[in-house]
């Protein structure tokens, strides 16, 4: 047995980018896996991420491949396991969140866990069992309009209620307040799943407190970056060592498949300085689109600024999914985003900005990236990541960043920060 410390499995890719960027700021080298490792024991380090692609897979599959994860993570010794979902609970009314918890905890034995989604750095925050993103609440934000999970309610024991077997709970904001005895408390007399408002900073800190002993946490990533710290100091582990991390290679592309409302701002920005090509779900089903988008990469310059983007507003959205069908019409542009990755691949493009979890999941694995290291924050939650090969890539969550991302996130590279990252 190996020492690997903490597990974690990522439901999506820029979820688990976004983990290992918090775990990363934490002073903690992170290995990120892309899908389930192989063998593999020799190479497990004491921070392990596991990216999954399972937000929207139908129950059964998502169960069976995160139970898979969390029975590799477990071989190589884990003691804390982390289920990283969205910060703003992206699932449909089935799941996944809470079947892959309820799974878990039978796996592990546990009759609690925790939820705790917030994210406050990003807007995201939980207040009496309510996810706000920014000032409006989770089902009045943009996400109401989600591709694959449109959300419908804020109330996060409502969410979770019809997904697990298991009771929920919740740590409301006044016990939060109250300080880490006061959590303590409210945990040991609740059950199940159990809910954690948190509304700034300053509230995770109390929380990871109250819960840095618990074997298994779920939610977002911003709770995981106080915990490193508090493990050191409780002497769970050691001193995790630090290797350099490798080079980016030339040439960079964006590549975008969020429809998100920040994401379409940021593709808005772009186009003023880069060249685009529009990838249509409607066009791509008649046959010759994917052949014409190949034809437009091919002739760019592998250095210039470009973007291929799906990135589109709700109502056109909503037409593709209606003749085509939700899962055909994200397949379609998820399918032709990866083949354009492996062109720019090999095309000689090293630096490759992808826009949404899905999209990323698609066009990560289209690049057989078996492993990835996490270098600077562009942007809170997404790092540069480095695979072997010189192949540097960004994974962008739909709603993170600021509308400059993508020349940020470029900039970033020209200016040698990778050379200086953790
Ligand atoms: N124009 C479009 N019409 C329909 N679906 C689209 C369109 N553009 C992108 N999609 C799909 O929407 C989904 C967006 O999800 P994702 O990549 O996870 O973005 P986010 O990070 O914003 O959630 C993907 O499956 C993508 O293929
Ligand atoms: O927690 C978050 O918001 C992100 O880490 C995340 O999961 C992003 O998912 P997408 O918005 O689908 O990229």
């Amino acid at each position: 047995m190996s020492n690997t410390f903490f597990g974690a499995i990522a439901d999506d890719f820029t979820g688990a980018t976004d983990l290992a960027a918090m775990l990363s700021r934490a002073g903690v080298p992170v290995t990120l896996r892309i899908g389930l490792p192989e063998g593999g024991g020799d190479t497990a380090t004491a921070f392990e991420v596991i990216a999954l692609k399972i937000r929207t897979n139908p129950v059964d599959d998502a169960v069976a491949e995160a139970r898979a994860a969390y029975r590799w993570l477990k071989a190589q010794g884990a003691r804390r396991i982390f289920w990283k979902y969205c910060s703003t609970f992206d699932s449909t009314q089935r799941g996944n969140i809470g079947p892959v918890a309820e799974a878990l905890m039978t796996e592990m034995g546990l009759d609690l866990t925790v939820h705790c989604p917030a994210f406050p750095e990003n807007g995201r925050r939980v207040f009496m069992g309510n996810l706000f993103v920014g000032d409006q609440p989770l089902h009045e934000s943009p996400m109401k309009d989600h591709p694959l999970t449109p959300m419908r309610d804020a109330n996060l024991q409502r969410l979770l209620g019809p997904q697990v077997q298991r009771q929920t709970g919740a740590v409301p904001y006044p016990t939060v307040r109250a300080g880490v005895a006061a959590v303590r408390d409210a945990l040991e007399r609740l059950q199940g799943h159990v809910v954690l408002d948190a509304v700034e900073d300053a509230d995770l800190a109390t929380l990871a407190q109250a819960i840095h002993d618990m074997p298994l946490i779920c939610g977002g990533s911003a709770i995981a970056q106080p915990l490193p710290a508090l493990w050191r100091e409780a002497g769970a582990m050691g001193s995790p060592g630090n290797t350099p991390l490798p080079t980016a290679g030339g040439g960079q592309i964006v590549l975008s498949g969020s429809c998100s409302a920040m994401t379409r701002a940021q593709v808005g920005t772009y186009l003023k300085v880069a060249a685009g090509y529009r990838l249509d779900p409607l066009e791509l089903a008649k046959g010759d689109a994917l052949k014409d988008a190949r034809a437009w990469l091919a002739a760019q310059d592998p250095a210039a600024p470009k973007i291929v983007f799906a990135t589109a507003e709700p109502k056109s959205i909503a037409a593709a999914q209606e003749k085509l069908g939700v899962g055909r019409a994200g397949a379609l542009v998820e399918d032709a985003l990866a083949q354009l990755a492996r062109d720019a691949r090999a095309m000689g493009i090293g630096r490759i900005v992808v826009a949404g979890g899905e999209t990323s999941g698609a066009v990560t694995r289209a690049l057989d990236v078996d492993r990835l290291r996490i270098g600077p924050e562009i942007a809170p939650g997404v790092p540069w990541c480095f695979a072997d090969g010189g192949l540097a890539l960004a994974l962008k969550s739909g709603n993170f960043g600021a509308e400059s991302f993508f020349t940020d996130a470029f900039e970033m590279l020209d200016h040698g920060a990778a050379s200086s990252a953790a």
